[in-house]
């Protein structure tokens, strides 16, 4: 595993952007997991500037989205800050600014009738496109990946997952507050790709930014591989995992482990 600690949240990004434009460059059809947050979101500003600055090309990338909220969806009739599914983030955020085709975008949906089913058709088409080449993740605050929240196993798939207190409260501080929602109208279930899903990608690139993130992140890095920090996971990770931190979330690591 590789570590890279960067300046700040901008070097961070940049350095990311770059990582994934990299593999783009080398496999134009690469298979891509994207994921939400705060985080990745000055990556995604950088793709895009990539793509109208330096022509960046995505029309044959295919992507797959770690989660979204159970019970919602892209609802267009409203405006961005109030509808907070994971879809309309992604397509705000990246894909309304780049040259992606519709039909290669993958999110799980989040309004599926019949969310086993959903579940099974989308480790199943992740297989069909060839796997994933390369995933992206942040942590959430509680050290999970995507909504592998703690308890889950390192073999869990795609699934319904609930989720806890503090992830329901992280979010709400990230992005639900500000648009005035209430905590009661914070969503309680999610769809979200396994362990063994994320762990079957061929490389990872994991990103945090902030002293918030300093000690989760110390914790997925140094401490015991456990399902109470899911994303020490990448302990036992058998791909390329690269990790691009700024310095503050980076502070509780020993500087020989990283660039
Ligand atoms: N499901 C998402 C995760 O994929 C994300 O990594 C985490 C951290 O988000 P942020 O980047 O805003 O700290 O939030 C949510 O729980």
């Amino acid at each position: 595993m590789e570590i890279i600690v960067k300046q700040d949240y901008d070097q961070m990004s940049r350095c990311a952007a770059e990582h994934i434009a990299e593999l783009i460059r080398k496999k134009p059809n690469s298979v891509i997991g994207f994921a939400t947050g705060r985080t990745p979101i000055g990556t995604y500003r950088e793709l895009i500037r990539m793509h109208k600055e330096e022509g960046l090309d995505f029309s044959q990338v295919v992507t797959f989205n770690l989660d979204e909220y159970l019970g919602l969806g892209m609802d267009l009739s409203k405006p961005y800050a109030l509808d907070q599914s994971y879809q309309r983030f992604m397509y705000e955020e990246l894909f309304n600014h780049i040259n992606i085709k519709k039909e290669n975008i993958h999110i799980p949906d989040g309004l599926t009738k019949n969310p086993d089913e959903f579940c099974k058709a989308y480790e199943e088409a992740i297989k069909e496109a060839g796997g994933i080449d390369l995933q992206i993740l942040g942590i959430g605050g509680d050290g999970h990946w995507a909504f592998n929240e703690p308890g889950s196993t390192l073999d869990s798939r795609t699934r319904v997952e609930k989720l806890n207190e503090q992830t329901i409260k992280d979010n709400y501080e990230a992005f639900y507050k500000e648009a005035g929602f209430t905590m009661d109208e914070m969503p309680h279930y999610a769809i979200t790709m396994g362990l063994g899903t994320i762990l079957e990608a061929k490389s990872l690139l994991m990103l945090a930014n902030g002293a918030k993130k300093a000690k989760v992140v110390a914790k997925a890095l140094y401490g015991p591989v456990t399902d109470q920090v899911t994303a020490s996971a990448i302990q036992v990770y058998k791909g390329k995992a690269t990790i691009i931190l700024d310095k503050e979330a980076a502070s509780m690591l020993d500087s020989k482990d990283y660039n």
